[in-house]
């Protein structure tokens, strides 16, 4: 057999073990109009797919709620005398799940571990110069790998070490000690930690019926995460969604929302995610995300254009005042735009606030000071100039244009002659697709906007030379009559 037979094949037996063993576990029900797939040829992991038609509002499968891997399932909570909570619910599910993992097949969900990934593609493991790739994108800027690596040493480390029996330490290494333990367990929690962030679904309580909410993860930060086994197996694809977890007393369960047809892959909805944000968190892209993307103006670059002098940002009086009344951002997200809306409705009203409060002149700044209230958000060729200012700055931050990047993307096509593309080529082409979808924003705004400053410009010229019209018009009626 060739090795990427052995390999296909045990990736067959680690789903179909991993099912063996969910579908024996009490209460659990799976619709047998569905199966786990493997979707590595089109770059998409495991999946699952309808076998036959399946009706909007069909049970695909449902889950009891205590086969979740969670803080609340784990043994681990009787095993320490620490309260986990203070942990929150990343950290603390982070802790469980190296335990449970390190507890390898005495584990209750040893299985699961099976067909969880143990690589990723999301940002916190893209390489400096992958990450180069993504050229100006503010994403770069949100990876925040430091600050976890700072709390998992500070809130998770001396957990790990003061139970050195509840977690034994991993091949060729002593201990969770000295630096090869440190990054041992960085290492672990980075891996727990994506899968929590690409997998794992925000639990509500059992008395809390979701059957009108969105089923996916809520980002509520204070709600205890849980992973969901099979739920999680479902791909995404932006508003392909056709099932959703419904969060009910006793199971969590996963039901149609559309009309499935067989051989259909079963879609999750992750939310309306800009693809940079998207490779963040999940680690891939599809071109159906584009209409999500946004770019974001920094505070720094819109000052910039603004004349501001740099050095003190915040003690200059506009923004003093915007941050007094607690509407100044250190960046705003403009997504892109539709055809249906119009200029001013582009961008954020924080945005349109910031920029006029820009272009006013000391009086009128005094006078908004004194009423305690923002300029309206409004956009008129002073505002819409400033405006474009910004955006043509914002361009130059990225080192290439979208030609330059279209001609880059034609070139890897050309060297990908496999079907699933080496991993850091596969990175580097994703991150050029980012980046081009900021850029058309970018060059959708700088033409929107000249357009509008020069047909306004028009316009007040017009206006101009019919109002010299009308001056002049009075003078010629005198002559005639004089
Ligand atoms: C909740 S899991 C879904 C199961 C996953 N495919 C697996 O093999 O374990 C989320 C991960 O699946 C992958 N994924 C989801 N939707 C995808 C899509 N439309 N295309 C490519 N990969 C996708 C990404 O790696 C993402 O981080």
């Amino acid at each position: 057999m060739s090795p990427h037979h052995v390999e296909t094949d045990c990736f067959r037996r680690q789903s179909d073990e991993f099912i063996r063993w969910l579908a024996q576990k009490p209460g659990v029900r799976i619709n047998p109009k569905i199966k786990v797939t493997d979707l590595r040829s089109q770059g998409s992991g495991r999946g699952v797919v309808a076998l036959s038609n399946i009706s909007n509002g069909e049970e695909l499968f449902a889950i009891p709620r205590n086969v979740v891997l969670s803080v609340n399932n784990s043994r681990f909570k009787n095993l320490i005398s620490q309260s986990l909570e203070d942990l929150g619910p990343w950290l603390s599910l982070v802790v469980v799940m190296i335990y449970e993992y390190l507890l390898s097949e005495d584990s209750a969900w040893s299985a699961y571990f099976q067909v969880l990934p143990t690589s990723f593609d999301t940002l916190m493991f893209w390489s400096k110069s992958e990450l180069s790739e993504l050229q100006a994108s503010a994403i770069v800027n949100r990876i925040g790998k430091q600050d976890a690596e700072d709390s998992v040493l500070e809130l998770v480390a001396p957990i790990v070490r003061s139970n050195p029996t509840l977690f034994p330490p991993l091949e060729r290494l002593s201990s969770y000690e000295g630096t090869d333990g440190n990054n041992a367990l960085l290492d672990l929690a980075h891996r727990m930690g994506s899968l929590i962030m690409a997998y794992a679904f925000d639990i509500e309580d059992d008395t809390h019926d979701s059957s009108d909410e969105d089923g996916y993860v809520t980002d509520d930060e204070q709600l205890p995460k849980g992973m969901v086994p099979l739920a999680d197996l479902l791909n995404a694809d932006a508003d392909r969604n056709n099932a959703r977890l419904f969060q009910e007393e006793k199971f969590l369960v996963m039901r149609s929302i559309n009309d499935i047809k067989a051989g259909e892959e079963l879609l999750n909805d992750y939310g309306q995610i800009p693809r940079a944000d998207l490779l963040r968190r999940y680690g891939y892209i599809t071109a159906n995300y584009a209409k999500y993307d946004v770019v974001e103006l920094p505070l720094g670059i819109i000052c910039e254009a603004a004349g501001l002098d740099d050095a003190k940002l915040k003690d200059q009086a506009p923004l003093q005042f915007l941050e007094d009344l607690g509407i100044l951002d250190d960046g705003y997200s403009v997504s892109k735009p539709s055809s249906n809306q119009s200029l001013a409705e582009y961008f954020p009203v924080e945005l349109l606030s910031l920029i006029n409060t820009l272009t006013l002149t000391r009086e009128q700044l005094l006078e908004y000071r004194s009423k305690n209230s923002p300029p309206d958000p409004v956009l008129r060729p002073p505002q819409a100039h400033l405006l474009l200012q910004a955006v043509q700055r914002r361009w130059l931050q990225y080192a290439t244009s979208i030609e330059q990047d279209i001609g880059i993307l034609g070139s890897l096509l050309h060297t990908e002659s496999m079907q699933v593309l080496e991993r850091s080529l596969h990175r580097k082409r994703m991150a050029i697709y980012v980046r081009i979808g900021e850029k058309e924003i970018l060059r959708q705004l700088s033409t929107t906007l000249t357009n509008f400053i020069s047909i306004s410009g028009a316009n007040s010229s017009t206006k101009r030379n019919a109002q010299s019209d009308d001056d002049e018009r009075p003078s010629k009626v005198r002559s005639r009559t004089e």
